[in-house]
């Protein structure tokens, strides 16, 4: 159960923009927006400071694919780098989340304003992230679909939860938002911000100069970054599943509802949690509740997400 009146961070999952995967289309996204503002418009009503963050690994890696496709059919066309990619995708899912949920609010007459800030995260330029790629973007391919983008291409592809193959690309570790400031300042001055979206735009700080680098950072991650710097007291990660489950996809699967720290710990050693899915849910809710006694996670679904809050479902970690 969440305190009353509490500060939250909430971090979307796909499912919260695209109720089809398939389906990526801006007018698919604007309907689920839609939806997706509702459970947001419920935790405003009853009190709550939210502060919102979301993916974008199939916009981006759409984005991407997009920008190539157009350049092999006219080389005069230039290929759009990752870092700006990820700043489009943040402009135009913030865009219809701020619409969407603007519009909800006005729907039952609460008065508050949201807006979507551009934000770029600062990582390491040595993260060894950048060695190993792991996040994956854009569609899912079969087996075979995956082997020719490889040999043709050059992307890295791997098997993302038995979903399907998709492109996996860096990944590294969010350090500091840049944008933090601002970000504090609307939000203790009681507007909603949609911040850190895609994990925020990747940059590395060279003599004090910004410089966007070809990553995408897990949103999970960068979410757990700005709940720490805005001293939130929960963050709360909506995903498609209600609770995290060990023995996942299993005839012993167990769900959990609440577990420790170190409960947490002992899954992930025991490989409980896929790379790429749930496992950096679980690290990000991890070291949220360690960074502060008294922080507590909840990762649950879209759906249940009032439900959760109220106690009644989702997998609470606690210190
Ligand atoms: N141990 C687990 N418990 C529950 N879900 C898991 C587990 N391991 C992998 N998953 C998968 O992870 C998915 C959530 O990850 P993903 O789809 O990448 O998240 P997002 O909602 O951020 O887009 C779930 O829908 C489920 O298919
Ligand atoms: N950037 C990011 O974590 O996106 P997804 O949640 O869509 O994978």
């Amino acid at each position: 159960m969440i305190k009353e009146k509490s500060r939250i961070v909430l971090a979307l999952g796909g499912n919260a923009l695209q109720a089809n995967p398939k389906e990526i289309s801006a007018e698919a996204q604007i309907e689920t927006a839609k939806e997706t503002a509702k459970s947001i418009a419920d935790l405003i009503e009853a009190g709550h400071e939210v502060i919102l963050a979301h993916g974008n690994g199939p916009q981006v890696g759409q984005l991407v694919a997009t920008y190539e496709a157009a350049a092999q059919e006219n080389p005069s066309l230039p290929i759009m780098p990752f870092p700006e990619c990820g700043a489009m995708s943040q402009g135009y899912i913030g865009y219809h989340l701020q619409q969407a949920i603007r519009d909800e609010l006005a729907k039952r007459k609460v008065d508050r304003s949201v807006a979507a800030i551009i934000t770029q995260v600062v990582v390491d330029e040595k993260d060894e992230g950048f060695k190993n790629p792991t996040k994956p973007v854009g569609s899912f391919f079969t087996k075979e679909e995956a082997e020719v983008l490889i040999k043709e291409k050059g992307y890295v592809m791997k098997e993302d939860a038995g979903r399907g193959w998709r492109r996996v690309v860096a990944s590294p570790i969010p350090i500091d938002v840049v944008e933090a400031p601002i970000i504090k300042t609307i939000v203790d001055a009681g507007h909603i911000v949609i911040t850190v979206g895609g994990g925020g735009v990747p940059v590395v700080n060279r003599n004090g100069e910004l410089i966007g680098v070809p990553a995408v950072i897990d949103k999970d991650f960068a979410s757990e970054k700005i709940a720490e710097i805005l001293n939130a007291d929960y963050l709360i990660i909506l995903t498609a599943v209600e609770k995290v489950a060990i023995n996942f996809n299993k005839p012993n699967q167990k769900e959990l509802d609440k577990i420790t720290a170190a409960e947490a710990k002992q899954y992930i050693e025991e490989g409980h949690f896929a790379p790429g899915s749930m496992l950096p849910k679980v690290n990000a809710a991890l070291k949220f509740v360690e960074s502060k006694p008294g922080r507590a996670a909840l990762i649950t679904s879209l759906e249940k997400a009032m439900d959760g809050i109220q106690g009644k479902t989702g997998t609470m970690i606690i210190g």
